[in-house]
Protein backbone atom coordinates (compact mmCIF):
# COMPACT_ATOMS: atom_id res chain seq x y z
CA UNK A 1 0.00 0.00 0.00
CA UNK A 2 3.35 2.11 0.08
CA UNK A 3 3.10 2.39 -3.49
CA UNK A 4 -0.26 3.47 -3.15
CA UNK A 5 0.52 6.27 -0.92
CA UNK A 6 3.30 6.99 -2.90
CA UNK A 7 2.62 6.99 -6.71
CA UNK A 8 -1.11 8.92 -5.70
CA UNK A 9 0.80 11.76 -4.20
CA UNK A 10 3.25 11.90 -7.20
CA UNK A 11 -0.17 12.41 -9.36
CA UNK A 12 -1.38 15.04 -6.96
CA UNK A 13 2.06 17.19 -6.97
CA UNK A 14 1.67 16.97 -11.31
CA UNK A 15 -1.85 17.00 -11.52
CA UNK A 16 -3.95 19.30 -14.45
CA UNK A 17 -7.08 19.26 -13.26
CA UNK A 18 -7.80 18.88 -9.65
CA UNK A 19 -6.13 20.19 -6.68
CA UNK A 20 -5.92 19.30 -3.11
CA UNK A 21 -6.49 22.63 -1.31
CA UNK A 22 -4.55 23.00 1.88
CA UNK A 23 -6.96 25.47 3.40
CA UNK A 24 -9.75 22.72 2.84
CA UNK A 25 -7.61 20.34 4.60
CA UNK A 26 -6.85 22.27 7.59
CA UNK A 27 -10.64 23.20 7.93
CA UNK A 28 -11.38 19.31 7.89
CA UNK A 29 -8.48 18.52 9.97
CA UNK A 30 -9.60 20.80 12.64
CA UNK A 31 -13.25 20.00 12.70
CA UNK A 32 -12.16 16.02 13.41
CA UNK A 33 -9.34 16.66 15.11
CA UNK A 34 -11.09 16.11 18.43
CA UNK A 35 -13.29 13.18 17.64
CA UNK A 36 -14.25 11.69 14.38
CA UNK A 37 -17.89 10.88 14.34
CA UNK A 38 -17.82 7.01 14.56
CA UNK A 39 -19.31 5.04 11.70
CA UNK A 40 -20.13 1.52 12.18
CA UNK A 41 -18.93 -1.05 9.30
CA UNK A 42 -22.65 -2.52 8.28
CA UNK A 43 -24.43 0.44 9.81
CA UNK A 44 -26.91 -0.32 7.05
CA UNK A 45 -27.90 -3.27 7.95
CA UNK A 46 -27.44 -5.36 4.68
CA UNK A 47 -24.34 -7.69 4.78
CA UNK A 48 -24.41 -11.00 6.07
CA UNK A 49 -22.26 -12.28 8.58
CA UNK A 50 -21.94 -15.66 10.61
CA UNK A 51 -18.49 -14.79 12.02
CA UNK A 52 -16.85 -17.68 10.10
CA UNK A 53 -15.44 -18.74 6.78
CA UNK A 54 -18.34 -18.30 4.97
CA UNK A 55 -18.58 -14.83 5.78
CA UNK A 56 -14.73 -14.40 4.17
CA UNK A 57 -16.07 -16.16 0.69
CA UNK A 58 -19.12 -13.77 0.73
CA UNK A 59 -16.85 -10.85 1.25
CA UNK A 60 -14.79 -11.80 -1.72
CA UNK A 61 -17.93 -12.30 -3.87
CA UNK A 62 -18.89 -9.32 -2.97
CA UNK A 63 -15.49 -7.19 -3.67
CA UNK A 64 -15.15 -8.83 -6.51
CA UNK A 65 -18.08 -7.25 -7.93
CA UNK A 66 -18.20 -3.85 -5.90
CA UNK A 67 -17.90 -1.79 -8.93
CA UNK A 68 -19.97 0.65 -11.15
CA UNK A 69 -24.11 0.78 -9.73
CA UNK A 70 -23.97 4.65 -11.40
CA UNK A 71 -25.63 3.47 -15.17
CA UNK A 72 -28.77 1.99 -13.38
CA UNK A 73 -30.17 4.76 -11.50
CA UNK A 74 -31.43 2.96 -9.09
CA UNK A 75 -28.85 0.06 -8.58
CA UNK A 76 -26.78 0.61 -5.78
CA UNK A 77 -24.14 -1.14 -3.60
CA UNK A 78 -26.83 -1.81 -0.92
CA UNK A 79 -28.73 -3.99 -3.57
CA UNK A 80 -25.40 -6.10 -4.17
CA UNK A 81 -24.29 -6.51 -1.08
CA UNK A 82 -28.40 -7.47 0.08
CA UNK A 83 -28.85 -9.60 -2.31
CA UNK A 84 -25.86 -11.46 -1.94
CA UNK A 85 -26.59 -12.07 1.58
CA UNK A 86 -30.06 -13.69 0.72
CA UNK A 87 -28.50 -15.96 -2.15
CA UNK A 88 -26.14 -17.22 1.02
CA UNK A 89 -28.72 -17.70 3.46
CA UNK A 90 -30.89 -19.62 1.05
CA UNK A 91 -28.44 -21.40 -0.21
CA UNK A 92 -24.93 -22.29 1.89
CA UNK A 93 -22.97 -23.39 -1.37
CA UNK A 94 -23.97 -20.64 -3.45
CA UNK A 95 -20.41 -19.10 -3.45
CA UNK A 96 -18.54 -22.39 -3.71
CA UNK A 97 -15.64 -22.45 -6.34
CA UNK A 98 -17.20 -24.86 -8.59
CA UNK A 99 -20.77 -22.43 -8.56
CA UNK A 100 -18.79 -19.30 -9.08
CA UNK A 101 -17.63 -20.86 -12.29
CA UNK A 102 -21.02 -21.36 -13.91
CA UNK A 103 -23.22 -18.53 -13.01
CA UNK A 104 -24.56 -16.56 -15.92
CA UNK A 105 -25.33 -13.26 -16.47
CA UNK A 106 -29.02 -14.10 -16.36
CA UNK A 107 -28.56 -16.12 -13.45
CA UNK A 108 -26.78 -13.36 -11.22
CA UNK A 109 -29.77 -10.77 -12.11
CA UNK A 110 -32.11 -13.70 -10.67
CA UNK A 111 -29.65 -14.31 -7.86
CA UNK A 112 -29.84 -10.13 -7.09
CA UNK A 113 -33.36 -9.81 -7.93
CA UNK A 114 -32.91 -7.67 -10.37
CA UNK A 115 -35.29 -6.65 -13.66
CA UNK A 116 -33.29 -5.78 -16.20
CA UNK A 117 -29.14 -6.17 -17.10
CA UNK A 118 -27.18 -5.05 -14.31
CA UNK A 119 -24.55 -2.55 -15.20
CA UNK A 120 -21.36 -4.19 -16.80
CA UNK A 121 -22.70 -7.59 -16.16
CA UNK A 122 -20.45 -9.26 -18.85
CA UNK A 123 -17.40 -8.57 -16.84
CA UNK A 124 -19.23 -9.18 -13.10
CA UNK A 125 -19.77 -12.75 -14.89
CA UNK A 126 -16.31 -12.95 -16.10
CA UNK A 127 -14.94 -11.27 -12.74
CA UNK A 128 -17.13 -13.87 -10.74
CA UNK A 129 -15.53 -16.96 -12.98
CA UNK A 130 -12.19 -15.94 -12.32
CA UNK A 131 -12.52 -15.79 -8.87
CA UNK A 132 -14.37 -19.44 -8.65
CA UNK A 133 -11.24 -20.86 -10.90
CA UNK A 134 -8.49 -19.05 -9.11
CA UNK A 135 -10.07 -19.95 -5.58
CA UNK A 136 -10.28 -23.88 -6.76
CA UNK A 137 -6.71 -23.60 -8.44
CA UNK A 138 -4.79 -22.25 -5.45
CA UNK A 139 -6.40 -21.89 -2.18
CA UNK A 140 -8.78 -25.01 -2.14
CA UNK A 141 -11.62 -23.17 -3.44
CA UNK A 142 -12.22 -20.75 0.18
CA UNK A 143 -11.18 -17.40 0.06
CA UNK A 144 -10.63 -18.05 4.40
CA UNK A 145 -7.56 -19.86 2.75
CA UNK A 146 -6.49 -16.57 0.81
CA UNK A 147 -6.77 -14.56 4.04
CA UNK A 148 -5.09 -17.53 5.89
CA UNK A 149 -1.95 -17.30 4.20
CA UNK A 150 -1.09 -13.34 5.15
CA UNK A 151 -0.40 -13.69 8.38
CA UNK A 152 -2.58 -11.10 9.52
CA UNK A 153 -0.75 -8.35 7.06
CA UNK A 154 -3.29 -6.49 5.16
CA UNK A 155 -0.34 -5.42 3.16
CA UNK A 156 0.41 -9.04 1.90
CA UNK A 157 -3.30 -9.27 1.06
CA UNK A 158 -3.28 -6.93 -1.39
CA UNK A 159 -0.61 -7.77 -3.08
CA UNK A 160 -1.62 -11.60 -2.72
CA UNK A 161 -4.88 -10.49 -4.32
CA UNK A 162 -3.88 -9.09 -6.93
CA UNK A 163 -1.01 -11.06 -8.24
CA UNK A 164 -3.28 -14.15 -8.37
CA UNK A 165 -6.99 -12.16 -9.33
CA UNK A 166 -6.30 -9.91 -12.47
CA UNK A 167 -9.73 -8.45 -12.35
CA UNK A 168 -8.65 -6.82 -8.84
CA UNK A 169 -5.07 -5.23 -10.54
CA UNK A 170 -6.54 -1.78 -10.24
CA UNK A 171 -3.48 0.79 -11.51
CA UNK A 172 -2.97 2.70 -14.75
CA UNK A 173 -0.14 5.04 -16.13
CA UNK A 174 -0.18 8.84 -15.86
CA UNK A 175 1.61 11.28 -17.62
CA UNK A 176 4.16 8.14 -18.07
CA UNK A 177 4.23 7.00 -14.63
CA UNK A 178 2.97 3.51 -13.25
CA UNK A 179 0.13 4.11 -10.68
CA UNK A 180 -1.83 2.08 -7.67
CA UNK A 181 -5.19 2.17 -6.73
CA UNK A 182 -6.03 -1.13 -5.54
CA UNK A 183 -9.46 0.51 -4.44
CA UNK A 184 -11.38 -3.45 -4.24
CA UNK A 185 -8.69 -5.59 -2.75
CA UNK A 186 -8.18 -2.94 -0.30
CA UNK A 187 -11.84 -2.38 0.69
CA UNK A 188 -12.08 -6.49 0.83
CA UNK A 189 -9.10 -6.22 3.97
CA UNK A 190 -11.00 -3.40 5.36
CA UNK A 191 -14.69 -5.50 4.76
CA UNK A 192 -12.54 -8.26 7.26
CA UNK A 193 -11.32 -6.17 9.28
CA UNK A 194 -14.72 -4.34 10.34
CA UNK A 195 -17.14 -7.26 10.16
CA UNK A 196 -14.69 -9.21 12.42
CA UNK A 197 -14.12 -6.32 14.49
CA UNK A 198 -10.44 -6.87 14.05
CA UNK A 199 -10.39 -10.18 15.39
CA UNK A 200 -9.64 -13.77 13.63
CA UNK A 201 -9.60 -12.94 9.97
CA UNK A 202 -10.35 -9.26 10.58
CA UNK A 203 -7.16 -9.33 12.44
CA UNK A 204 -4.43 -7.47 10.91
CA UNK A 205 -1.59 -5.55 12.23
CA UNK A 206 -1.15 -3.14 9.38
CA UNK A 207 -4.53 -2.00 9.33
CA UNK A 208 -2.93 1.39 9.25
CA UNK A 209 -1.62 0.81 6.02
CA UNK A 210 -4.63 0.35 4.16
CA UNK A 211 -5.72 3.93 2.22
CA UNK A 212 -8.87 5.26 1.43
CA UNK A 213 -10.58 3.64 -1.22
CA UNK A 214 -10.46 5.16 -4.38
CA UNK A 215 -14.26 4.99 -5.45
CA UNK A 216 -16.81 7.43 -6.99
CA UNK A 217 -18.90 8.81 -4.13
CA UNK A 218 -15.77 9.88 -1.60
CA UNK A 219 -14.19 12.43 -4.25
CA UNK A 220 -17.26 14.33 -4.42
CA UNK A 221 -17.64 14.05 -0.57
CA UNK A 222 -14.00 15.98 -0.61
CA UNK A 223 -15.02 18.67 -2.94
CA UNK A 224 -17.61 19.54 -1.18
CA UNK A 225 -16.09 20.02 1.69
CA UNK A 226 -13.32 22.07 -0.13
CA UNK A 227 -10.90 19.62 0.03
CA UNK A 228 -10.52 19.30 -3.67
CA UNK A 229 -10.76 21.90 -6.32
CA UNK A 230 -11.49 20.83 -10.32
CA UNK A 231 -10.60 22.83 -13.22
CA UNK A 232 -13.38 24.98 -14.77
CA UNK A 233 -13.33 22.02 -17.24
CA UNK A 234 -13.94 19.12 -15.45
CA UNK A 235 -16.12 20.71 -13.32
CA UNK A 236 -18.65 21.10 -16.13
CA UNK A 237 -18.27 17.78 -17.19
CA UNK A 238 -19.06 16.32 -14.07
CA UNK A 239 -22.34 18.86 -13.55
CA UNK A 240 -23.48 17.84 -16.78
CA UNK A 241 -22.72 14.16 -16.38
CA UNK A 242 -20.45 13.74 -19.11
CA UNK A 243 -18.63 10.70 -19.02
CA UNK A 244 -14.96 10.70 -18.33
CA UNK A 245 -13.04 7.78 -19.72
CA UNK A 246 -11.26 5.41 -17.35
CA UNK A 247 -7.45 6.13 -16.99
CA UNK A 248 -7.89 9.33 -18.31
CA UNK A 249 -5.77 12.21 -16.80
CA UNK A 250 -9.13 13.35 -15.51
CA UNK A 251 -10.30 10.67 -13.74
CA UNK A 252 -6.94 9.45 -12.50
CA UNK A 253 -6.15 13.10 -11.16
CA UNK A 254 -9.87 12.42 -9.70
CA UNK A 255 -8.95 9.32 -8.04
CA UNK A 256 -5.55 9.77 -6.98
CA UNK A 257 -5.90 13.42 -5.32
CA UNK A 258 -8.59 11.71 -3.14
CA UNK A 259 -5.86 8.92 -1.48
CA UNK A 260 -3.71 11.98 -1.22
CA UNK A 261 -6.37 14.30 0.46
CA UNK A 262 -6.99 11.31 2.64
CA UNK A 263 -3.76 11.25 3.94
CA UNK A 264 -2.80 14.55 4.13
CA UNK A 265 -5.92 15.02 6.68
CA UNK A 266 -4.66 11.93 8.40
CA UNK A 267 -1.43 13.44 8.88
CA UNK A 268 -2.69 16.59 10.21
CA UNK A 269 -5.05 15.38 12.85
CA UNK A 270 -2.30 13.60 13.94
CA UNK A 271 -0.24 16.95 14.09
CA UNK A 272 -2.79 18.67 15.70
CA UNK A 273 -3.92 16.20 18.23
CA UNK A 274 -1.38 13.34 18.93
CA UNK A 275 -4.44 10.63 17.54
CA UNK A 276 -3.58 8.20 14.92
CA UNK A 277 -6.67 8.09 12.78
CA UNK A 278 -6.88 5.18 10.02
CA UNK A 279 -7.40 5.97 6.52
CA UNK A 280 -9.73 3.10 6.55
CA UNK A 281 -11.93 5.22 9.58
CA UNK A 282 -11.84 8.51 7.42
CA UNK A 283 -13.08 6.60 4.27
CA UNK A 284 -16.03 5.27 5.75
CA UNK A 285 -17.10 8.33 7.59
CA UNK A 286 -16.77 10.14 4.32
CA UNK A 287 -18.70 7.65 2.17
CA UNK A 288 -21.20 7.20 4.67
CA UNK A 289 -21.76 11.06 4.62
CA UNK A 290 -21.77 10.79 0.64
CA UNK A 291 -24.21 8.23 0.04
CA UNK A 292 -26.89 9.88 2.52
CA UNK A 293 -26.47 13.02 0.25
CA UNK A 294 -28.34 12.48 -2.46
CA UNK A 295 -27.73 15.56 -4.04
CA UNK A 296 -24.57 14.49 -4.54
CA UNK A 297 -22.94 15.25 -8.17
CA UNK A 298 -19.92 12.20 -9.18
CA UNK A 299 -18.05 11.38 -11.98
CA UNK A 300 -19.26 8.91 -14.20
CA UNK A 301 -16.32 6.55 -15.18
CA UNK A 302 -17.78 3.06 -16.83
CA UNK A 303 -14.57 0.71 -14.55
CA UNK A 304 -14.62 -2.81 -13.53
CA UNK A 305 -12.37 -1.36 -10.46
CA UNK A 306 -14.71 0.98 -8.73
N1 LIG B 1 -14.73 4.63 -0.55
C1 LIG B 1 -15.66 3.72 -0.36
N2 LIG B 1 -16.43 3.32 -1.40
C2 LIG B 1 -17.37 2.39 -1.17
C3 LIG B 1 -17.61 1.83 0.08
C4 LIG B 1 -18.66 0.90 -0.08
C5 LIG B 1 -19.33 0.07 0.96
N3 LIG B 1 -18.50 -0.29 2.03
C6 LIG B 1 -19.13 -0.93 3.14
C7 LIG B 1 -18.25 -1.15 4.25
C8 LIG B 1 -18.85 -0.87 5.44
C9 LIG B 1 -20.07 -0.15 5.26
O1 LIG B 1 -21.11 -0.66 6.02
C10 LIG B 1 -20.28 -0.13 3.74
O2 LIG B 1 -21.42 -0.78 3.33
C11 LIG B 1 -19.02 0.93 -1.42
N4 LIG B 1 -18.24 1.82 -2.06
C12 LIG B 1 -18.32 2.31 -3.43
O3 LIG B 1 -19.35 3.30 -3.51
C13 LIG B 1 -19.86 3.32 -4.84
C14 LIG B 1 -21.33 2.95 -4.82
O4 LIG B 1 -22.12 4.01 -4.44
P1 LIG B 1 -23.69 4.00 -4.80
O5 LIG B 1 -23.77 4.06 -6.32
O6 LIG B 1 -24.25 5.22 -4.11
O7 LIG B 1 -24.24 2.71 -4.25
C15 LIG B 1 -19.09 2.25 -5.62
O8 LIG B 1 -17.96 2.81 -6.23
C16 LIG B 1 -18.70 1.31 -4.50
O9 LIG B 1 -17.61 0.49 -4.87
C17 LIG B 1 -16.80 2.27 1.18
O10 LIG B 1 -16.92 1.85 2.33
N5 LIG B 1 -15.85 3.21 0.90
Amino acid sequence: MEEVRATSAWVASHSSHVIVDSSGVEEVAERMKDSIPKVEWDFEGIHYFDNGPLTVQYLFVLDALNFCFWPDKEMSYDHLAAGLREAIQNDKSAFDADRLQKYTGLELRKMLKWPRPLPLEDERVRLLHEVGFELERSFDGKASKLVESCEKSAAKLVVLIASHFPGFRDHTVYKGHQVFLYKRAQIFAADLWGAFKGQGYGEFIDIDSVTMFADYIVPAVLQQLGVLKYSPSLSKMIESNQEISSGSEEEVELRACSVHAVEKIRELIHRKSGKQVLSVELDLWLWAFGVQCRSLQHHRTLSIYY
